[in-house]
């Protein structure tokens, strides 16, 4: 059906259904003039906000309204989780433009609803708009942290290891893929693909990073490269990172070989993956190391002086200076 046909208030009303996973900290949700919430005692505040705007972060020719529902809160809990906090609430705008159909809105709803559902979140409120040109999504997360378990960009210590979660590159390459249209629904690179259009937010991971005596953390929106360069900068330091030892699935060497690229650029560049960074003194990973996170741990490097800059290590040993040139935009 067309949106026009139902009009704004019926489409609120079709969305409104099954959006409360958590009652406890909700007084009114949608439906009001605000979302009335019930903060958590001596607990920080975080609140976060993404915006994703077709052509630029999706393409509705390879991405499903259930994917793009999904990813849409995905890369907004991931900023929540790289404060070490808990994500609780969500408030969505979207501005359709008019070749999109009530099923598709449905069906966007239908993948928000399940990544929340899947993270106790509630969806408590947003705004709904006419576009005259391209679909475009923005997510308000908020959660709340234990303001001792807080992680920011700028504590990282000189002796801190430098660790990651997770496999770093697969979403760069399954973006490519997909834009070059060589992948199967069933075929071996899948996986590459679908953590491209439906990452997984490292929530569970960020808390017990934060719990375990990490000093700085950040997510990985836009490459590792520049999420690291983000943390020195920061913190005024200088990082040794090991391009060995940084951490890339079996899938995307294999996806990297068939398109004749290096698998370590889509790490380093490619940015999307949402899997975190974080800097932790050497004594406090080796306690962490031993816990069961549900993914795991890599170490690529250490802290350094700042004086030395970000600086990337080859498998002969060479230095160079690892440029912040992940995804900019303003300038692709
Ligand atoms: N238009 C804006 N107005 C105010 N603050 C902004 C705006 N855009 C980004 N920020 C802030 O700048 C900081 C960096 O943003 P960003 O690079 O998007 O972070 P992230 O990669 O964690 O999503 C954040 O604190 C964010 O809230
Ligand atoms: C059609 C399409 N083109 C390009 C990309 C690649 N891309 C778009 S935005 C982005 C970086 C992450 O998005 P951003 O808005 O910078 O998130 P933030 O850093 O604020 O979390 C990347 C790698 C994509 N996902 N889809
Ligand atoms: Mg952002
Ligand atoms: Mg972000
Ligand atoms: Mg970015």
């Amino acid at each position: 059906m067309e949106i026009k046909k139902l009009g704004e208030f019926a489409l609120i009303d079709l969305i409104k259904v099954d959006t409360i996973h958590n009652k406890e900290n909700v007084v009114i949700g949608i439906g009001d003039d605000a979302a009335a919430l019930i903060p958590a005692p001596h607990h920080l505040q975080l609140v976060t906000t993404d915006m994703l705007v077709e052509m630029v972060h999706f393409d509705l020719s390879t991405t499903s309204a259930w994917q793009l529902g999904y990813k849409s809160i995905a890369v907004n809990l991931s900023d929540i989780a790289a404060m070490g906090g808990q994500p609780t609430h969500v408030v969505i705008s979207i501005a359709l433009p008019s070749y999109l159909s009530v099923d598709f809105v449905v069906s966007l709803y239908e993948g928000m609803k399940e990544i929340c559902h899947e993270f106790g979140v509630n969806i408590v409120g947003g705004d709904t708009v006419s576009s005259p040109n391209g679909l475009v999504i923005n997510v308000t997360a908020m959660g709340e942290v234990d303001p001792k378990k807080l992680q920011r960009r700028s504590g990282a210590g000189v002796g801190d290891l430098v660790v990651v979660t997770g496999a770093l590159g697969d979403s760069g390459c399954g973006l490519e893929l997909l834009q070059q249209g060589k992948w199967t629904e069933h075929g071996f690179f899948q996986p590459l693909v679908t953590r491209h259009v439906t990452p997984r937010p490292q929530v569970t991971a960020g808390a017990m990073i934060a719990s375990s005596g990490s000093t700085s953390m950040n997510d990985i929106s836009d490459g590792l490269a520049s999420e690291a360069n983000e943390i020195a900068r920061a913190s005024h330091v200088g990082m040794r990172i090991y391009a060995e030892m940084i951490p890339l699935s079996a899938e995307v060497c294999a996806a990297a070989r068939a398109l004749g690229k290096d698998g370590l650029e889509y790490a380093l560049y490619g940015g999307e993956d949402y899997q975190l960074v974080f800097t932790i003194p050497p004594q406090q990973f080796s306690l962490l190391s031993q816990a069961d996170l549900g993914t795991k741990l890599t170490v690529i490097g250490e802290v350094i002086e700042e004086r030395h800059g970000v600086l990337l290590v080859d498998e002969d040993g060479a230095e160079s200076l690892l440029e912040p040139k992940g995804y900019n935009h303003f300038r692709q």
